[in-house]
């Protein structure tokens, strides 16, 4: 690949700007993307990559400015306008019709494939899929495909509709380690056929991996763009897009180690096979493991969504039973879930609400809700955990991934847990704010047992005193972080793997 794109750009995009009421999420944005390269796009937590990519896709408007391509501007109404011009868009949550087949859905909506016979539909899918290096089933159905499986579905459909812009949203965060440089052999072989591809991602390895050229985002406007070609080190790259040094591990302090937090023996039933594991106050214990491994039946039946069916869970010494019928908001367990904006939090409601959702008894002391002091506190854990923008009245939908999650670690660290459950905790996050929730975390440790559930092999090294491999449902090994031979052998464990 050369580092010198072609002087005409597919898209120019010409002194883009968009603000949702206050706030200005892009301001007179210039960029260019070519063909036959892959432009990675950075910038912290609400920098400003999803509104720029969902005006080129099509999902908004810009206030002003213009979409150029191939020298001509184009106005989008809608995401269809978009791919008819040959723009089209991965999302993190797909959009596909589970109970159809991979071939049904991908020829879903083409012209004329109505009266294409299935035989037809699945060589022409399969045809497809071997060109850009995509293996999958066209006859399976959606519904037994893996993530990493059903995002090629999804790849396919903007190329069975002939787009020439790709855009991928973190599109390795639903992603096994194996899966992740397939995917990038898919994205090379892509540009290799004359098409360009935006690779939005916070991880810095990624991006030194398989950009031809990158574009720093910060605070809504491009600060930068170079060929990757002129960055030394995944470091420097960080440093560009924070704007300061960025040390990419943590400082482990270590803690005292207190008493039993949570007890789990011989667990048993949907899915998991005789778990047994001991969580102690200053311990962060690791559960690593490609997902759908029993990770998340673990975690219903550690935070109380499912009751275990066999054997036992305690929690601060009492029974699950008991535990979960207690009505203290305090001291107890803290749950931070993957699913941030279904799970952890509600949308529509404003900032305060959201932080009552789980702290509602603790300013409901009598009868009457004292508003006024949970904004207070909202207020103050805005402050604490830098959430942006600081203003507890908006809505918790338009807040960025990581803002959100620092809001729900705020939330979460005022009931004061004696175990916390993290769940994915930096998926999605920037390295500033990976940084910053790694180390509540590690400070939260002093007082509570964790749980962090994690596909992130880095984040475990870094955080975890002990790691559980968890392979279809059982716990392979359970081991100390500085095993250095254990180690060496996660990947085998993770693969079921044991000699
Ligand atoms: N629909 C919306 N309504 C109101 N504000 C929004 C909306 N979408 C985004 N914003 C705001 O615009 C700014 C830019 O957000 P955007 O999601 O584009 O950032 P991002 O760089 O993609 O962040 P992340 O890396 O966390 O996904 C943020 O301050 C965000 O709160």
């Amino acid at each position: 690949m050369s580092d010198s794109p072609s002087a005409m750009p597919l898209i120019r995009l010409d002194g883009i700007s968009k603000s949702f009421g206050p706030v200005k999420a892009n301001q007179d944005i210039h960029l260019d993307i070519h063909a036959g390269r892959v432009l990675a796009l950075l910038g912290e937590n609400g920098a400003g990559k999803s509104t720029l990519m969902n005006m080129l896709s099509g999902r908004f408007r810009p206030d002003s400015g213009q979409i150029i391509i191939d020298g001509v501007p184009h106005d989008f109404a809608s995401s269809k306008d978009a791919i008819d011009a040959g723009i089209g868009m991965v999302y993190q949550h797909f959009m596909l019709v589970n109970t159809m087949t991979v071939a049904e859905n991908v020829l879903l909506g083409q012209e004329g494939s109505y009266f294409v016979k299935p035989s037809e539909m699945e060589r022409k899918v399969s045809e497809l899929a071997e060109r850009f290096n995509l293996p999958i089933n066209p006859a399976a159905r959606i519904e037994d495909l893996s993530m990493g499986e059903r995002q090629r579905v999804e790849i396919l459909k903007l190329l069975m509709r002939d787009s020439r812009v790709l855009i991928f949203d973190e599109p390795t965060a639903v992603l096994t380690p194996t899966e992740t440089p397939q995917l990038f052999d898919a994205m090379r072989e892509m540009t290799r056929q004359g098409k360009a591809v935006v690779f939005i991602s916070h991880k810095m390895d990624e991006i030194m991996d398989i950009a031809d050229d990158v574009a720093i985002l910060r605070r809504g406007q491009i600060v930068e763009s170079m060929p990757k070609s002129s960055i030394k080190s995944k470091q420097e790259l960080a440093s560009h897009m924070v704007g300061r040094e960025v040390i990419l591990e943590i400082e482990k302090a270590p803690a005292p180690k207190g008493e039993t937090v949570l007890e789990i023996q011989h667990l048993s039933g949907d899915g998991m096979e005789d778990l047994n594991l001991t969580l102690v106050r200053g311990e962060i214990v690791a559960i690593v493991g490609v997902a759908g491994n029993g990770q998340n039946e673990l975690v219903a039946a550690v935070t109380g969504q499912e009751e275990p069916r066999h054997g036992s869970v305690q929690l601060l010494g009492q029974k699950w039973r008991d535990f979960y019928s207690g009505r203290h908001w305090k001291n107890t367990l803290s749950y931070i879930p993957e699913d941030r904006l279904g799970c952890a939090t509600c949308p529509e409601l404003d900032l305060v609400d959201n932080v009552l959702l789980t702290t509602r008894k603790g300013f409901a002391p009598g009868f009457f809700l004292n508003k006024k002091r949970a904004e207070g506190v909202t207020t103050s854990i805005i402050r604490r955990f830098h959430v942006q923008p600081p203003l507890p009245e908006i809505r918790a939908r338009q807040l960025s991934g990581g803002n959100l999650q620092k809001l729900v670690l705020g939330r979460e660290f005022f009931r004061q847990p004696k175990i916390i459950v993290a769940e994915q905790p930096s998926q999605g996050l920037d390295v500033s704010a990976t940084e910053e929730v790694w180390h509540r975390l590690l400070n939260a440790r002093r007082k509570s047992g964790v749980l962090l559930v994690t596909g992130d092999l880095n984040e475990a090294f870094q955080l975890a005193d002990r790691v559980a491999v968890m392979f279809r449902g059982k716990f392979m090994d359970v081991f100390d972080v500085n095993d250095t031979e254990k180690i060496e052998k996660i990947g085998l464990l993770m693969a079921g793997v044991t000699e």
